[in-house]
């Protein structure tokens, strides 16, 4: 098997960023799908994560998407109910979803706050849709393309540094005490996200510079997560000028 590619790509801005960044997904979707039946998507929480949903639902390309043949997984969610404005599936159908044809059953998030289960009934509940949307033997689902944001930390998903979640061998984890608000939340873990084929990380400001900078410099996963993020086939880091300022020349990519 190949080594997986790493790539650093640099943009002028971060509104340059989320609309490459959509015509590049709904580029990669339109090729997988002509070569598979289904592709399953992994979406993340994030003012960056959502701007690019907001920029894929603006392209005039969006419906080169057969979104009858696209699943939706979430990374992490907040626990709130089901309609809050911080729940990350209802920004996400507030700026692309409700905008397109996908149906409900395509939509696979995280239960919600108000669903009746307790917060680690409803991390057993993913682990149990995910294990049944895998492939035989397989826990949970290897995601054709998953994306990622990145916190000041280096968090990635709910994932933060130095927390027991990092090591958890299991698919999906309960979090409390969240450095980033809500307090409590649903994660996926190292391994389910390392599991997918293609991770997309989309990292804009000055704030995210030092974690990105550590991460891409070697730092640990325990010191900054996203340092342990690994996708099977490719790993790109879209990232604008203000948080590339201190990733190491030499793994830049060139600017789109
Ligand atoms: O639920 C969440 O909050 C996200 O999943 C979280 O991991 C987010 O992606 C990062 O904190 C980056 O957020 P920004 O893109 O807003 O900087």
């Amino acid at each position: 098997m190949t080594q997986p590619r790493r790539q650093v790509i640099v943009h002028d801005s971060k509104d340059a960023l989320v609309d490459s960044v959509a015509g590049r997904f709904i580029a990669e979707i339109v090729s997988l799908q002509s070569e598979q039946s289904r592709v399953s998507v992994c979406l993340t929480g994030g003012s960056v994560g959502i701007g690019v949903l907001a920029a894929v639902a603006a392209s005039p390309l969006r419906n080169t998407i057969n979104w009858g043949r696209i699943d939706l997984w979430w990374g992490d969610e907040r626990w709130v109910p089901a309609h809050h404005a911080d729940r990350n599936a209802q920004q996400a159908w507030d700026a692309l979803l409700g905008s397109v044809e996908v149906p409900e059953a395509n939509l696979h998030a995280f239960p919600a706050a108000d669903s009746g289960l307790t917060l680690d009934e409803a991390a057993v509940k993913y682990a149990e849709d995910l294990r049944s949307a895998a492939a035989p033997g397989d826990d949970a689902v290897a995601f054709d393309l998953l994306f990622l944001g990145v916190g000041p930390d280096g968090h990635v998903a709910s994932l933060f540094p130095r927390r027991g979640e990092l090591d958890d061998a299991g698919t999906v984890v309960a979090i409390r005490d969240s450095p980033k608000p809500p307090p409590e939340r649903l994660s996926l873990t190292m391994p389910v996200i390392n599991k997918a084929q293609r991770v997309w990380l989309v990292v804009a400001g000055q704030d995210k510079a030092s974690a990105l900078g550590l991460a891409l410099a070697g730092a640990s996963v325990h010191l900054v997560p996203v340092a342990g993020v690994q996708g099977q086939r490719e790993t790109i880091f879209f990232v604008d000028n203000d948080a590339a300022v201190d990733v190491p020349r030499e793994l830049i990519d060139g600017n789109d």
